[in-house]
């Protein structure tokens, strides 16, 4: 059986209904990131026994808030020693714009998954982008590099669109399969 790790930092509660659909997916487990930005109790030790790990972070000013960079250095003792290597990794984040320079945050996440060594995994999916499209449409926000969703600036996270949080689950399926797959050989 693999492990899944979910590891987030929600600052009000958005990306952590979407980590809690991510997870849904991957039958994985959550791991918050608090508002100092550290790790709770045993999460380094959860992390180095998982097979794939999913970080998750909303934009801010176009790329992770400073709490999960905080994490992202924490991380170069286990990158020192090679800790993470071959582990699979995926990433998402939401933000209140469609785009929202979402972008700059998943390259980051990418970028960490890679200084690791980490085998990264893509979104996987077609977009949602014919005049027909709808916001409930699976990847309606058209990513590729790993999970895009969105919430409005003035709305909690119950109106987080249900195809994002679908595409969230499909997401979180594929990561773990991905990781089931390799560690069969
Ligand atoms: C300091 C700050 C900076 C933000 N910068 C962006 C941004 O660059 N692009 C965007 O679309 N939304 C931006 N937002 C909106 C958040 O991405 C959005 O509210 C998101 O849902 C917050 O997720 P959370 O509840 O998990 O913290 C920003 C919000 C804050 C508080």
């Amino acid at each position: 059986m693999t492990k899944t790790v979910v590891l987030y930092f929600s600052g009000y509660g958005h990306t952590k209904r979407v980590a809690e659909e991510v997870a849904a997916g991957a039958s994985a487990e959550l791991i918050a990131i608090d508002a100092e930005g550290n790790l709770p109790e045993g999460a380094w030790e959860t992390l180095a026994a998982a097979d794939a790990i999913i970080f998750g972070a909303p934009t801010y000013m176009g790329n992770a808030p400073w709490q999960f960079k905080k994490f992202a250095d924490a991380s170069s003792k286990v990158w020192g020693t090679r800790g993470w290597q071959d582990k699979v990794f995926g990433g998402f984040s939401n933000s209140a714009s469609l785009n929202g320079d979402k972008a700059g945050t998943l390259i980051f996440l990418q970028t960490l998954a890679s200084q690791h060594g980490g085998i990264w995994v893509s979104l996987g999916m077609l977009p949602s982008n014919t005049l027909a499209a709808t916001r409930n449409d699976v990847n309606n926000l058209g990513g590729s590099v790993g999970l895009l969703t969105q919430s409005p600036s003035d709305q909690g996270a119950d109106q987080i669109p249900s195809g994002d949080l679908e595409t969230a689950r499909l997401y979180g399926a594929r990561v773990a399969s991905v990781a089931a797959r390799l560690a069969q050989h």
